[in-house]
């Protein structure tokens, strides 16, 4: 079984929609990233249904996933794009992407990643601190424009997720404490370049239960009133994202569950006018990519069995980094019961914590190709070229035909630019 519908086996290979992987892996080689075109369109059409035609702005957390033709997908499909650094702008910029559907997170923005999104024109900042409402308000004296803001509220609710991945906790750097966030508005309020649009949190990732949710929503619907008591109006609210995608059985929450308790607690509360704002990262790309690998050597021990792949912790950390499971299939399995072994399946870094799964059952050869599934998200982004390990190249799938959207990185290009001194 795997676990998207765009990655299926057909006639005894895994296919990428009409494509098969083998096929992929032969002609562009391995490590390969392959994501597939209509597993985006599908995940954003789950989001625009679960949006039953309200005012509900939905921006793509493009730090799961920022290849510039995943951007461009989104961006045609209308959404906006939650970006966390210059740089992420820079890429929503390259595809033309809308600056009034931009939202800016993070707890560290600098002062030139300021500036560039009030060139630009963002839709509004998710303020973090009262030191960086601090900044923001000279940096947009300087430049002479009017900075619009949300407060990224810290609602202190546990999101039931890895701690490393939860965010909405009191002991997590993120948001203004939800008990402060009243004075840090009317401060706000105070400030001639700040204008006050909204109020946001983001509690976590690959979240499973609607709970967390609705609590988080509990508290900040409260925060709103009392704003509005004090004459602050706000126009949106933001959830931001978190939904969980299946890396192996999880229950899924899906957006349209989700929304419609949303849009029931809003009305409850008389705040139908509020536009809904919504970061989903993982969810719109998670099952929509898998990274390919190749078998250089099986290594045979007494207490394990060693599969070492051509992709490694460079290539997908998230298994080391969070114990994270994905699911491995070889792309063309094998019918011979006598190469079955239970495997960790292993990448060539110097380190005891380079592996991508443990203890799976396979039928392997050297030289087969394995699938590492769910890699569409925190996978090619979070990459590095540790080893002096070039980065793998991305493929786009679209039917039957294959794209390389981002070309492997040459050895050179590793150190083209580094100097050595005499
Ligand atoms: C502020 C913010 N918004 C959105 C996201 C996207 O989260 P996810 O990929 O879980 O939907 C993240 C990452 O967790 C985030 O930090
Ligand atoms: N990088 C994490 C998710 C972090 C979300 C960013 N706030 C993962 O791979 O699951």
């Amino acid at each position: 079984m795997t676990v998207s519908p765009h990655f299926e086996f057909r006639d005894g290979v895994l296919h990428a929609e009409d494509t098969p992987l083998s096929h992929l892996a032969n002609q562009f080689g391995t490590p390969l990233y392959v994501y597939s075109r209509q597993a985006l369109h599908d995940a954003w059409e789950a989001y625009r249904i679960a949006t039953r035609g309200r005012d509900v702005l939905v921006c793509f957390g493009m730090k799961a996933n920022s290849n510039l033709a995943v951007l461009n997908e989104f961006r045609k499909l209308g959404s906006g794009f939650d970006i966390v650094s210059g740089g992420e702008l820079a890429r929503v910029l390259a595809v033309g992407g809308d600056p009034s559907k931009i939202v800016f997170s993070g707890v560290g923005k600098q002062v030139w990643e300021m500036q560039a999104a009030l060139k630009a024109g963002v839709k509004c900042f998710n303020i973090e601190s009262e030191a960086e409402l601090a900044r923001l308000s000279d940096v947009a004296q300087q430049s002479g424009a009017i900075a619009r803001i949300s407060m990224r509220v810290n609602p202190d609710v546990d999101a039931q997720t890895h701690p490393y991945i939860s965010t909405g906790l009191k002991e997590n750097k993120f948001g203004i404490a939800i008990e402060t966030a009243v004075a840090v508005y009317q401060h706000a309020a105070t400030l001639p370049n700040i204008e006050i649009v909204g109020v946001d949190c983001h509690i976590g990732s690959q979240i499973t239960e609607i709970s967390p949710y609705l609590d988080a929503l509990d508290k900040l619907i409260v925060l709103i009133k009392i704003l509005a008591d004090k004459g602050i109006e706000l126009k949106h609210l933001d959830l931001g994202g978190g939904i969980g995608i299946r890396y192996t059985d999880e229950t899924l929450l899906s957006p349209t569950v989700l929304l419609d308790k949303v849009f029931q607690a809003l009305d409850a509360h008389g705040l139908s006018h509020l536009q809904l704002v919504l970061e989903p990262g993982r969810s719109l790309v998670g099952n929509s990519g898998v990274l390919l690998t190749t078998v250089e050597y099986l290594k045979h021990g007494d207490v394990k069995n060693f599969a070492i792949v051509d992709a490694a912790m460079n290539d997908l950390i998230r298994p080391t980094l969070y114990d994270a499971w994905h699911s491995v299939e070889a792309v063309v399995p094998r019918k011979n019961a006598a190469c079955a072994r239970v495997y960790d399946i292993v990448g060539p870094i110097c380190e005891s914590g380079d592996w991508l799964a443990r203890d799976r059952s396979l039928r392997l050869e050297q030289g087969d190709v394995l699938a590492i599934m769910s890699a569409g998200a925190y996978a090619f982004t979070m990459a590095s070229q540790y080893n002096t390990r070039p980065r793998a190249a991305e493929i786009m799938v679209d039917g039957s035909n294959a794209h390389v959207v981002r070309p492997r990185e040459t050895l050179e290009s590793l150190f083209a630019t580094e100097t050595t001194l005499e």
